[in-house]
């Protein structure tokens, strides 16, 4: 058997070496003549998995080690009879640690605001719980869900009311609710003075042209975008005017990688009816040194934001943009290969779940919110 796969996929040799033959390609631009021979696919969203790629090849299975699914051309899949999977939720708590870690950035404390979610899923979903279980107050739009699936439903503009919007749709351009450009200049227009709205969804969910203008009109927002309408190209002026940019990195944590893979290769086996020989819990490392410590005696704010950024330094990823950007400006750098090659460089980030919090947690309050956020302490 043979697989394809895109060289960005961390462990692919670990897991599927034992059932087949691995070419491992740059994912951006794999053409039809490399794939034809191939059994499987194995992607990330930079691969446009059409009939164009596909046509004539005997690839009988595309897995995806992403959530999102907006770059396979599903109907033409379904009616080649090619399997085709995504890894659901693999990354979901890598993006939530990003609204943590941004929101730590913008010293906002959530904690004291009203939160809006548009999309309510594995990702939206888990942000809601964690802040939920903080006692914060939640709006979240999702016109596929029920009030028996989340009790604060409410409409997109009330949503929009909250003081932090957070966006976890995928992109859809058909069907009764399509999220491309959901929020439209229209919409950008309802966020309340001292907004702050954050997308890291799919770039084409906010116009990202009238998110320029609004901004160049409004000096009250703060915005933070990991995605961008134009992957792997991106609005230069769009990202001076945005509190923090990053290169479509939230869902990178090395757990959510490789949690991907593994859930790509399980559902590999069962199409091709092998049996597993790897298991997650076999490939994680653990993390060296994985005490943290802070002044838990103080102010709790202070506490959670100090913890946040010893595993996360969201920072770092903003000024990496930045400089991509400036390299462009001044040097005719190109902005896509540089969006993209961050992207594969992109440092091992590991999730909250992997720390313990050095000493006793003995207030309430902080106990709840670091509970919720995933580390582990002693109270
Ligand atoms: N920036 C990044 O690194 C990452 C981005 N993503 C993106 O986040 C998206 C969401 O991920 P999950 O929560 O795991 O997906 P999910 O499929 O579990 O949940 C998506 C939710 O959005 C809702 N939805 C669909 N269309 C909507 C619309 N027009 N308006 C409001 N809600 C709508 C659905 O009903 C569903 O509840 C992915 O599809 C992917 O595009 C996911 C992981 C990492
Ligand atoms: O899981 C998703 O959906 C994502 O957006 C991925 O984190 C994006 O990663 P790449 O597939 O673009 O490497």
């Amino acid at each position: 058997m043979k697989i394809i796969a895109d060289e960005n996929i961390p462990l692919v040799e670990e897991f599927f070496a034992p059932h087949a033959e691995i070419v491992r390609l740059p994912g951006r631009n794999m053409t039809a003549e490399q794939v034809r021979d191939a059994d499987a696919l194995l992607v990330r969203s930079v691969t446009k998995v059409n009939e164009a790629l596909l046509a004539g090849s005997q690839v009988k299975f595309v897995g995806t080690c992403t959530i999102g699914m907006d770059h396979l051309q599903q109907d033409y899949l379904t009616k080649q009879n090619i399997a085709f999977t995504n890894a659901p939720g693999c990354n979901a708590n890598s993006v939530v640690e990003y609204v943590y870690a941004a929101l730590c950035y913008m010293n906002i404390d959530w904690r004291q605001r009203t939160v809006g979610i548009i999309g309510c899923g594995n990702v939206g979903g888990a942000l809601y719980r964690a802040l939920k279980a903080q006692g914060v107050e939640c709006r979240c739009y999702d016109p596929f869900l029920t009030a028996a699936d989340n009790p604060d439903l409410a409409e997109l503009d009330d949503v929009l009311q909250a003081d932090i919007v957070s966006m976890h749709t995928p992109l859809t351009t058909s069907g009764p609710h399509p999220s491309r450009h959901l929020l439209s200049k229209e919409q950008l227009q309802l966020l309340p003075p001292g907004a702050v709205l954050l997308n890291a969804g799919r770039g084409p969910v906010v116009d990202n042209q009238a998110l320029l203008q609004v901004l160049r009109a409004r000096d009250d927002l703060q915005v933070v975008l990991d995605v961008w309408e134009t992957e792997p190209n991106f609005s230069t002026d769009l990202l001076e005017r945005v509190t923090l940019g990053s290169p479509h990195i939230a869902g990178y944590s090395f757990d959510g990688k490789l949690a991907g893979t593994s859930m790509i290769y399980q559902a590999f086996c069962r199409h091709f009816g092998l049996s597993e020989q790897i298991s997650l819990a076999q490939v994680t490392p653990k993390v060296a040194n994985n005490t943290l410590s802070a002044e838990l005696e103080g102010d709790d704010w202070t506490a959670i934001c100090d913890l946040v950024a010893q595993v996360y330094d969201i920072e770092d990823d903003d000024r990496a943009m930045r400089k991509l950007a400036r390299q462009h400006l001044d040097h005719g750098v190109d902005l896509g290969a540089g969006f993209d090659l961050l992207r594969k460089h992109y440092a091992i980030r590991r999730e909250f779940h992997n720390y313990q919090v050095a000493g006793k947690v003995k207030k309430e309050p902080l106990a709840k919110s670091l509970a919720a956020l995933g580390f582990h302490f002693n109270k």
